[in-house]
This record gives C-alpha cells, structure tokens and sequence, in this order.
C-alpha cells in the first residue's frame, strides 16, 4: 500500500457495462478516476482494497433490450433450451450490443474511444452455481456470463475486461457479490455502520461496519429483489407490462398473510453466511407456483404483487435481523438497483427496518445514481484488473485469498 500510494496517480477514464438479472437492459457508465489501482501492476495481496479511489461518474445511460433479445436471454436461463449454438449466438449478439452501448455512452460524455483506459462488462448471468460441487474430488462449481468481450474490444479499440466471477470461484468463492469491494472503496465511514441494499434482479446487501477494515465488510444475497414482482406482473398481464411501475399494483392490493407465512419458510433465508442465488431459485418455476396459488385461492393480481413486495422488503429485515444486527447495529441502509423506484417497496421496507431503529435512503438522497451503481463497479474492478491488482474480497465470496478477477481482450 504504501509503496503504491507513493506513486503517481494519473487520471484516467473507464467504461461500465452492466445487464443484470432483470434483464431490463445494458447500463453503461464512464468515470473519471484519479487515486489508487493506477495501473503500477504491482498487486498481488488484499492491500489493493484498502485504498479509497477518487472516483467520478462522467456519464451515464440505459438501453433497453430489444424486445426478442430478452426473450431469447429468458429462454437461455432454462439449461435445456440453452443449446451451445444458441448460447453461443447470444454470446456475440450480445458482445455486439455491448460495443454499441460503451461507444454511445462514451461519445455523450463528449470523449473519444482512445480516451477510454479500459472497459469492464460484467456479461449476462444465464447460469450460477456457487456451491461446491464435489465430483471425482474436484469441486465444480461453476458460473456463465456471456457478452463477448473480444467482440467489445474489436468494435471499440479499448481493451475490455470481461468474466470477472470464475476467477473467484476458482479459489473455492461464491464468485458474488463483487460489488462490495467497490463499496469499501468508495462508501465506508468511519463513525457510522452502513447497509447498502442493492434492489437489481436479486437483493443483495453490503455491510460496511464502522470503520472497518477490507476483512470485515460482510456481503450476501439476502433473496428475491425485483425478480417475483416482475415475475408474476409479467404473467399476470400476459406480458404487456414486465414490472411495477412506480409500485401502483401493489399499491391496489392487500397482503395475504396465508401465503406470505408460506413464502417465508423458503430455506434460502435461513442458510449460512456466505451465500448467494439466483434464477435458479427464484425465476419461472417460483412463479408457477405463485400463480398457481393464486388461481387456487382466488387472490386478485393487485393482492399477488402486494404479497410479494411484501415478502421482497421482508426478506430484506429478516436478512438483517439474523445476520446483521446481531454484531452490526446499522445506522442508515442505502438502497441502490431499480427497486429504489418503487415506492411501495421502499415503504414495506421502511415499516421493516424503521422499528429496528435503522433510516432507509437511497442513492439519489446522498447525491449518487441507484441505476449507476453497478455499472460503475465493473469499471472500477476492471481498472484494477488491468492493473494486475486483486479485486476481490475473500471475507465477502468466501475465496480462499485475492485474486486478480477479470479476463482481459486487448
Ligand atoms: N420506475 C420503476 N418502478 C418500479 N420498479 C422499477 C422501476 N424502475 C426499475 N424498476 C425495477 O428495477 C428492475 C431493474 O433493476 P436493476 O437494473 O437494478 O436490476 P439488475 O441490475 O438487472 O439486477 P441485479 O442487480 O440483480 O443484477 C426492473 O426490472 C424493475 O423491477
Ligand atoms: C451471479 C450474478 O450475476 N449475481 C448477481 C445477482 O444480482 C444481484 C446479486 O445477484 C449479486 O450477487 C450479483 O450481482 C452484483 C452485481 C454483484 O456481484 O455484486
């Protein structure tokens, strides 16, 4: 640390690409960094996360997925229609549509290409298993992101960083969530204990106590985040709608308790820390059976998406009621990811957390972006990675020690 604080710091420029498990879209950032990961190739050891990055957000902007590109992705995430050849168009289409993306948003923060240091794409999930897998002695858990980075790199000319989870999972990580190394960097105090809830597809919360060190922040996924409000929205209006905008159905409908005390004893919220989900879990065949239960008990389709922004916002207390307040009393929780604009949501939240003397905001209520959120991560740990430094937390994915996470294309 010392040695690369001393260093010249040059200001620098990169791109992130997020498209994540809402499948809503690409979000695209620039930043402008000055301060550590600065391109010295000198990382080997968890220090790289103690630094605190001067970190700027340039531009920013989503694009929505096409149509039939979203539906293909849904398709991919069923394992038995996910045939190589289909996996393996959608792996260049995509690649494709991520250039267009990093070269759009580049051009409206009125900087060139060659401007660019570096470009980090997350990809598209189509596949997690975190979870060891113990065959002939060998463990094979495994995760797919797909998006090309070879294809962003030759469409660009930058160097792009893509497929940052194996390289965690391949010293025994849950190879999520990765955001949290970002989240020390850029939103640890030291006199308040923070929760950063991350809304996306999925929740995930960051725990930053007090003046913590790199090998205390703590980070899970604690369950379901947009993913069964846009599940059953989307079936129950046969596809015209894919979410609830601004919260309005759940707004009309009432909580059946009968089903969220079922939802409740799902076994994802009371497994060990660390842990993370997914589709797997909670994507269509959940929805099923939540729309079977439905047509079973004759719930209105404003009362299902009640019930289950109610169990989202839940399972979010529950997560910190077990595994957080315990040792971390919290001062304020952050919330970040499309969620933070679903005001029901928030307000389920806030009837959660509020008793348990914790303040929710979200991004927007300090000044930063919930939708940038992410897309900025991947830039900076792609920053990192073509720096050679390690970018991932141990304490956090559960890796036996830091890695350098990030395959690069020049
Ligand atoms: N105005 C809005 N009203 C209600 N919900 C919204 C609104 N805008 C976004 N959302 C919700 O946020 C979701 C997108 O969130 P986000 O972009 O953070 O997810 P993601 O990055 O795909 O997921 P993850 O972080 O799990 O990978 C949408 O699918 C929708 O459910
Ligand atoms: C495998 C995968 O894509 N996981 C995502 C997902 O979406 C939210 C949550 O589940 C988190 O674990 C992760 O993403 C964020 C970006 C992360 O790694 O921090």
């Amino acid at each position: 640390m010392a040695a690369a604080s001393a260093m010249a710091r040059k200001e620098r420029y990169a791109v992130g690409l997020m498209s994540g498990t809402s499948v809503d879209g690409i979000d695209a950032a620039v930043i402008r960094i000055a301060g550590d990961a600065d391109g010295s190739g000198t990382g080997t050891g968890g220090e790289d996360a103690g630094g605190q990055p001067d970190v700027q957000l340039v531009a920013f902007a989503n694009t929505a997925f096409p149509a039939a590109v979203r539906d293909e992705i849904f398709e991919l995430f069923d394992p038995s229609r996910a045939t190589i050849d289909r996996v393996g168009r959608m792996n260049v289409r995509l690649g494709e549509l991520y250039a267009e993306a990093a070269l759009s948003v580049i051009a409206s923060a009125g900087l060139k290409p060659e401007d660019i240091a570096v470009i980090g794409s997350h990809g598209q999930t189509i596949y997690h298993a975190p979870d060891a897998f113990i065959e002939d002695g060998r463990d094979l858990r495994f995760t797919v992101q797909i998006g090309e980075g070879a294809v962003i790199a030759a469409r660009t000319g930058i160097p792009c960083v893509t497929d940052f989870r194996v390289a965690d999972m391949a010293v025994g990580g849950q190879g999520a969530p990765l955001v949290p190394f970002t989240e020390y960097g850029l939103f640890r105090e030291a006199d308040r204990t923070l929760l950063l809830q991350n809304i996306g597809g999925i929740g995930n919360i960051t725990v930053l106590p007090a003046g913590c060190a790199p090998e205390e922040v703590y980070a899970f996924d604690t369950g379901p985040g947009n993913m069964l409000i846009d599940g059953v929205v989307s079936r129950l209006y046969g596809g015209e709608r894919t979410m609830d905008v601004g919260g309005a159905i759940a707004s009309a409908g009432k909580i059946n308790r009968q089903l969220l005390e079922i939802l409740q004893d799902e076994a994802y919220y009371a497994l060990p820390l660390p842990k993370s989900t997914g589709r797997e879990l909670f994507g269509s065949v959940y929805v099923d059976e939540l729309i079977a239960y439905r047509d079973a008990h004759g719930l209105t389709a404003e009362d299902l998406v009640a019930t289950v922004t109610m169990l989202t916002a839940w399972s979010i207390g529950d997560a910190y009621r077990r595994y957080v307040q315990p040792s971390h009393a919290a001062d304020v929780m952050l919330v970040g990811g499309g969620g933070s604009y679903n005001p029901s949501l928030l307000g389920f939240l806030k009837q959660e957390m509020g008793p348990m003397g914790v303040e929710v905001l979200v991004q927007e209520d300090i000044g930063q972006s919930s939708d940038a959120k992410e897309a900025v991560a991947f830039a900076l740990l792609a920053d990192y990675a073509i720096a050679r430094r390690t970018n991932n937390l141990p304490s956090v994915t559960g890796a036996a020690r830091p890695v350098v996470m990030g395959k690069i294309s020049y």
